[in-house]
Formats: C-alpha cells, structure tokens, sequence
C-alpha cells in the first residue's frame, strides 16, 4: 500500500465527501444485513404462529420495508457522493501528475516509451480510483458489520460467536491476505498493468507507423506484434483472474461452514430453549448476508493490488529527477541578445562527450550560422542554450547572465527555439502560432506566416486562420509543418532565435530565398541557425563548423 499512500495528500483533500460515502456504504451494508435477518426472523415467526392474530404482522413488515428503502437510498448516496469524490480525485491527481512530469520529461529513462507515459496518465490514474471506493469502504465496513455480528451472537446465541468469529476472520482477513501475496508473488498485478501499458505502446506505434506497415507489406508482423501483446495481457489477466476466484470460492465455502456450524449449534440451544426459532433463522440469515461483505472485500482487494501497481508507476514517473532543476536563488536577466558559451561539454553519456570545450560568442543582434555532419550536436547545442539539458562543464551566458542562474520562465521568453521536428498541435493555425506569442493579433499572425512562406497556403485553406490542422498536423505537407513552426517562432517576442534546420522541407530555391530573408525578417534579433544547408557568402554574420565537438571558423 506504500505507493497508494504516496497519493494520500490528494485523497484527503475529498475527506469530507469520502466520509459521507463512507457512512452511507456502512448503512447500506448494516440494512442489508438486518433487512435478511428481520425477514427470515418474521417470515419463520408468521409461519410458526399458530393463528395469525397471535402474531404483530404490522411492525416487522413495515420494518423490512423500512430497511429496504433505506438500503437502496443510502446504495444510491453512497454511489452518487463516492463517485463524485473519486472523480473529483483522479482530476486532481491528473493535473498534479502532469504539473510534475512537465519538468521531468527530459529525463524520463531513454526506454520509457510514449505510450507509456500515457498509458501513466490515464489507466493508472484511473486505476486508483479503486483504492478508496473499492477497497477501504468494504474492508471497513465489513469490518464493523463483522464486529457487530459478532456482538449480536455473543449476546443471542454465545456459542456459535466463536464459529463465526473464526469463518469470518478467515473470509474477510486471511483468503484476501494469501490471495494479495500468492498476487505479490508472482508479480502478477504489476505484470498485467505493464502488460496493459504495452499493448497501447504497441497500438500507438502501429498507428504512428502505419503508412509503413501497409507500405512494406508489414501488417502481419504488426498483427502479430499486437496479438502477442494482447495475449500475454490476457494470460495474465485470466492466471489473476483465476487466483480471485478460488479466493472467492474459499469465502463461498467458508461461509457455508459458518452457517452450517451455527445452524448446529443453533439447534442444539434451540433444543435447550435457549433460543427462539425465528431469532435462529434470522441471525443465520444476516450471518449469510454479512458474508456478502467479505466477498466484497476480495473483489476490492482483487483490483487494489492492481492499483497499487499503477500507484508505484506513477510515483516513479512523479518523482524522478527533474532533467533542469530551477535555481534556488535566481538573478535577474539583463536585456539583450548576446550569447556567450564558455568551455562546454556535454554528452549525454559523460564517457561519450559530444560537445568538448566548446567555445561561442554571438553579439546581440548578430545572426549565426552552424553547419555540421549529422549527429555532430547541433541540435545538442541549441537545447543547452534553452537549458533542455545541463552542461557537464562550462557556463553559457546569455545578455552577460549565467542560464543556470536565471529563472527558466525568463530564459524561454528571451530564447526561441524551432525544434527539429517541431510539433503541430491538434488545433487551429492560429492556436498553433499563438504558442508562440499568445497575444498576438490578427495582422501580427498574417506577417508571421508570410515571413515564413506560409501565408499564401493559409489564405488558400477554407476556414484561413481557423483551419483545424489534424494530429501532429496530418492536414500539412511536412515542409508547411515546418512553416507553420518557423512562424511560430518568428511571432514570439524573443530576443535570440535558436532554429534548428529552419528550411528543411524546403526545395533549394525557396531555402536560398528564406535564407536571404532571414537578415529582415529577424533583424534586430540574435539568431543562432544550425543546418546541413549550403548558406551562401553574406548570408550570415558568423559562419562555423561544428567538428569532434568543437566550433571551427567556416569559409
Ligand atoms: N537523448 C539522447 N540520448 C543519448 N544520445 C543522444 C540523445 N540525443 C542525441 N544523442 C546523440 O548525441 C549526438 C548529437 O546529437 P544531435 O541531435 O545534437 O546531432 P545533430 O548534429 O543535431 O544531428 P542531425 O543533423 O542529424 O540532426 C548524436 O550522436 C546522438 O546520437
């Protein structure tokens, strides 16, 4: 439970609604018990009754109606209120979730996959919501319906107290016990919540690959790479599946013995005029009905290990370490533009550095060219400037401050970036471009796109500016996508551009045509550009290669 309790501060903001449905859960459970005790106590009591005027029919039948009514409105409460707090929690922890994988994106380990962090943020989240409706509301309530039974008996017939005392401490505690660890054990519940998250891994790569898959003739190695998926989540789903109900089965068998021990001993003190025979009937009849409290709780404890799974992959993805950490005391950034690396190195791996003492100055306003070999760092390097990642040594300054020690909010609004693969969001162009400037205005978005090359296609699109884009912006060819990125960032009021292969997608003559551009379109901006392209002499202020990690001057 370790891993569910990490969560404990979110599921105790909903405390007030979670003790409501708490407490509804307890009537409901406590009528339904006395509503089958009372009905067998008044049914033998009516059938015993020699004449029916000996017997008060009126006040147990209108207290068997009573008790059903109230069994169904507090069920229904405690489904309304429970729900919504639940519903309430897993938002919650949603929006907590993603606030903390934010920050920590960059660092997530190299292995873990897309569909994976999704599958994080949806079916583990929702996993938990099992924790509290599904599993402390029975477990406590079977709790004290149990005590409470074993009360009763003590008082109304002392010598099956003990029988059921045992059958219902070995239903309610000890199967669910042997059933959580024989699911320990194995692995079992953490296996089938990872085996779930494959399999959407599994889906999502078939759906990003697709055009592949159909291309290459490849769609029974998909088929089969998904059907084994999905196999191995059923084989595990139905081995668990299997454990729950031999775990069920035992409770089944356990509460018949119960009532068949009671019923003995019930005869027996019968017998001895010890006790009435419809107050018999009716304690075995609310025995057999606390019992459905123990099935209960093995069905919650069934899932609870499953959630306590999904807990243990959301704390780690919560908690793992943040891949920039904000300094503690930051400094104020001056204005200006200009970009200084100083002796930077960094590899991803620190045995394989990619950058090696690296040295840059680019004065405000001056506009950059890197060109390299693929896989030489370029991108690397840009990503440092937005401190993506962290120098293994060196400092770079931006206006003369150290990044390390301004606040990130205040870097990115200085820095730019135009990723290699930048994304097109699932919305509008205009949403797309206003992520690079919220408030910009109508004009401002129009300039932004011709300056990219982009605003004849816009006009051309039958809803202009309020044209939806698809995912990942399937509507686009990817030389516009990479327009629509380019506008982006040249919409946004940072001082330094950092683009990384702006005209890729781009044929020769309109990358020569948006290099020339460049000049006016970013003037009075720094610009540090890395690309493959052949740049033409007077394009750039600064030319360099980017070579064994090192900048050399270039033509
Ligand atoms: N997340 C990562 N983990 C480990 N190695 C990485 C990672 N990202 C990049 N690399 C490695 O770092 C080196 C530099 O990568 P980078 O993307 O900066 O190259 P690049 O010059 O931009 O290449 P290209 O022109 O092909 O985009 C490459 O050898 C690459 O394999």
């Amino acid at each position: 439970m370790s891993a569910i309790l990490f969560f404990r501060p979110l599921f105790l903001a909903e405390r007030g609604r979670f003790a409501a449905t708490l407490l509804l859960a307890l009537v409901a459970l406590g009528a339904g018990v006395a509503l089958l005790g009372l009905s067998g106590w008044f049914l033998t009591g009516a059938s015993l009754a020699t004449a029916a005027l000996s017997f008060n029919l009126f006040a147990p039948s209108a207290a068997v109606r009573g008790l059903s009514f109230l069994r169904i409105a507090a069920r229904y409460g405690e489904k309304l209120v429970g729900h919504d707090a639940t519903l309430r929690v897993l938002g919650t922890i949603r929006a907590w979730l993603f606030h903390r994988l934010m920050p920590r994106v960059g660092a997530l380990r190299p292995g873990l996959r897309r569909g994976d962090l999704v599958s994080r943020l949806t079916a583990d989240v929702d996993a938990l919501d099992t924790a509290f409706l599904l599993a402390v509301g029975p477990l406590l309530g079977s709790l004290l319906v149990g005590a409470a039974m074993v009360l009763a008996l003590a008082i109304l017939l002392p010598d099956a107290a003990l029988v059921y005392a045992a059958g219902w401490t070995a239903a309610t505690l000890l199967v669910p016990a042997l059933f959580v660890r024989a699911s320990h054990r194995g692995g079992a519940a953490a296996a089938s919540v990872e085996a779930a998250a494959m399999l959407r891994v599994a889906c999502l790569d078939t759906i990003d690959g697709h055009a592949d898959i159909v291309a290459f003739g490849a769609r029974p190695w998909a088929e089969a790479r998904f059907t084994e998926e999905a196999r191995w989540l059923g084989a595990l789903r139905k081995s668990q599946g299997r454990r729950a109900a031999r775990a069920g089965a035992a409770i089944q068998a356990l509460a018949g013995a119960t009532l068949l021990g009671t019923l003995v001993l019930g005869l027996r003190a019968h017998g001895a005029g010890e006790i009435e025979g419809p107050l018999m009937v009716g304690l075995l009849l609310a025995i057999l009905a606390s019992f459905e409290a123990s099935a209960a709780v093995m069905r919650s404890v069934a899932r609870l290990a499953e959630a306590e799974a999904a807990a243990r992959r959301l704390r780690e993805a919560a908690t793992g370490p943040e891949a920039v950490i904000e300094p503690a005391d930051p400094t104020a950034l001056p204005p200006g533009g200009a970009v200084a690396f100083e002796s930077v190195r960094f590899g991803h791996r620190a045995d394989r550095p990619v950058l090696r003492n690296l040295d840059l100055c680019v004065p405000a306003g001056a506009q950059v060219a890197i060109r390299g070999a693929s896989g030489a760092g370029k991108s690397t390097l840009l990503h440092l400037l937005l401190r993506l990642a962290e120098p293994q040594a060196g400092r770079i300054r931006l206006a003369g401050a150290d990044i390390a020690a301004v606040r990130l909010a205040d870097l990115h609004a200085r820095v730019a970036l135009l990723e290699q693969n930048a994304p097109v969001f699932l919305d509008t162009v205009r949403g797309n471009l206003l992520v690079g400037r919220a408030d910009a205005g109508e004009a401002e978005l129009w300039d932004a796109l011709d300056r990219a090359r982009l605003g004849d296609t816009v006009r051309a699109m039958p809803r202009g500016l309020d044209t939806e884009l698809g995912e990942g912006g399937r509507t686009l060819s990817a030389g516009q996508a990479r327009r629509l990125g380019l506008a982006r960032v040249l919409l946004s009021r940072a001082a330094v551009l950092a683009l990384d292969e702006p005209t890729s997608g781009l044929d020769r003559e309109a990358e020569l045509a948006f290099l020339r551009d460049l000049r006016s379109a970013c003037a009075g901006r720094t610009v540090l550009l890395v690309t493959h392209a052949e740049t033409e002499p007077g394009f750039f202020d600064r030319q360099y290669r980017l070579v064994d990690g090192r900048l050399l001057p270039d033509q």
